[in-house]
């Protein structure tokens, strides 16, 4: 059974506003999958629509084998929502939000556990979520959305307002969910931290799906699998690295020249034939290329390759 399948799902406003825009997307069960995506390229319209808060203008979604129109309860009683802009209510305690949330799914879990498992204490637990700082308010939403061990975990930038315990603790909740056999659907900014947890992406832009794969698999298919950065004596005027076979980009700042390869093994022809020039090499220095690298091909692919082809 896949966690969660859209077909065409599209959701428009007005005549001209595509939120999301025939949306096809497959999520396995188990997976952590990462949904990626600039401001307003419609991530938080798209888990709306899977748990029934939107109506799609057009398409459909299923999770967990349940029809997100005409399930929606289902999936409510087997998905963990940590939404984008929850909000909690500041007189209540920790305890008493955990506590509803437990009602709401029928379950008998003790909630003093999983506060603790998000990590706030017995004290924390006793007071108004009111006195609560940002973090210690993500964690309650995060804990809220354990409660009945989930099959699904939908998390909607789970990190903001984290400092880096919170978010190294995120990342141990998200893989401990997986390594139980649940799936995770994790949206996020956060590009390291998808990268951390996620096997696969899927990076929307404009409320359509740009690309889907493994983040080794997106790089192999950009062709932006590793750059290496040389430090020189003095850029030479004719160093033809573009002509280099493996070679996908040349970018120029000052004394450093960083050369993008499509194959790893051009790295050292790189260095063979600023030799040949007679460029005295100073410093080298070579990493695959970042998520974030990946991310901004994809959404602003055009651009990003202008600009290096105008550098050569
Ligand atoms: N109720 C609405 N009426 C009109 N337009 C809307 C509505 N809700 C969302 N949109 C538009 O749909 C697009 C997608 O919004 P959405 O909130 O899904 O994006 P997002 O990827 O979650 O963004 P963010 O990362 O900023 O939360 C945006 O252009 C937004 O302005």
């Amino acid at each position: 059974m896949t966690a969660i399948e859209t077909d065409g799902l599209t959701k428009r406003y007005g005549d001209d506003v595509f939120a999301v825009n025939e949306l096809s997307l497959t999520v396995a069960e188990g997976e952590v999958f990462g949904f990626l995506g600039p401001n307003g390229s419609g991530k938080s319209t798209t888990i709306d629509m899977l748990l029934d808060y939107v109506r799609p203008t057009a398409g459909s979604a299923s999770v967990l084998g349940y029809d997100a129109q005409t399930e929606a309860e289902e999936i409510h009683q087997r998905v963990g929502i940590l939404p984008d802009g929850y909000s909690l209510y500041d007189r209540l305690t920790g305890r008493k939000h955990v506590d509803f949330a437990i009602s709401l799914k029928r379950t008998d879990d003790d909630p003093d556990a999983i506060l603790r498992r998000v990590g706030l204490d017995a004290d924390a637990a006793s007071r108004p979520a009111g006195t609560y700082s940002k973090g210690m308010r993500q964690r309650l939403a995060l804990g809220m959305a354990l409660v009945g061990d989930p099959d699904l975990l939908i998390l909607d930038e789970p990190s903001s307002g984290l400092d880096p315990d919170g978010i190294r603790d995120i990342r141990e909740l998200t893989l401990e969910h997986a390594r139980n056999g649940g799936t995770v659907f994790f949206s996020s900014h956060i590009l390291s931290q998808v990268e951390a947890v996620c096997d696969r992406v899927g990076i929307l832009n404009r409320g359509r799906l740009v690309a889907v794969d493994t983040i080794d698999g997106l790089r192999d298919s950009l062709g932006t699998g590793a750059t290496i950065t040389v430090t020189v004596d003095e850029v030479p005027a004719e160093h033809r690295l573009a002509d280099l076979a493996g070679v996908s980009g040349v970018l120029v700042d000052g004394d450093e020249m960083e050369v993008t390869c499509t194959d790893p093994a051009t790295k050292l022809a790189v260095l063979d034939r600023l030799r040949e020039t007679g460029t005295r090499i100073l410093d080298f220095d070579t990493n695959k290329s970042s998520l974030e690298d990946l991310f901004s091909a994809y959404t602003h692919g055009d651009d990003t390759r202008r600009a290096i082809e105008a550098q050569r």
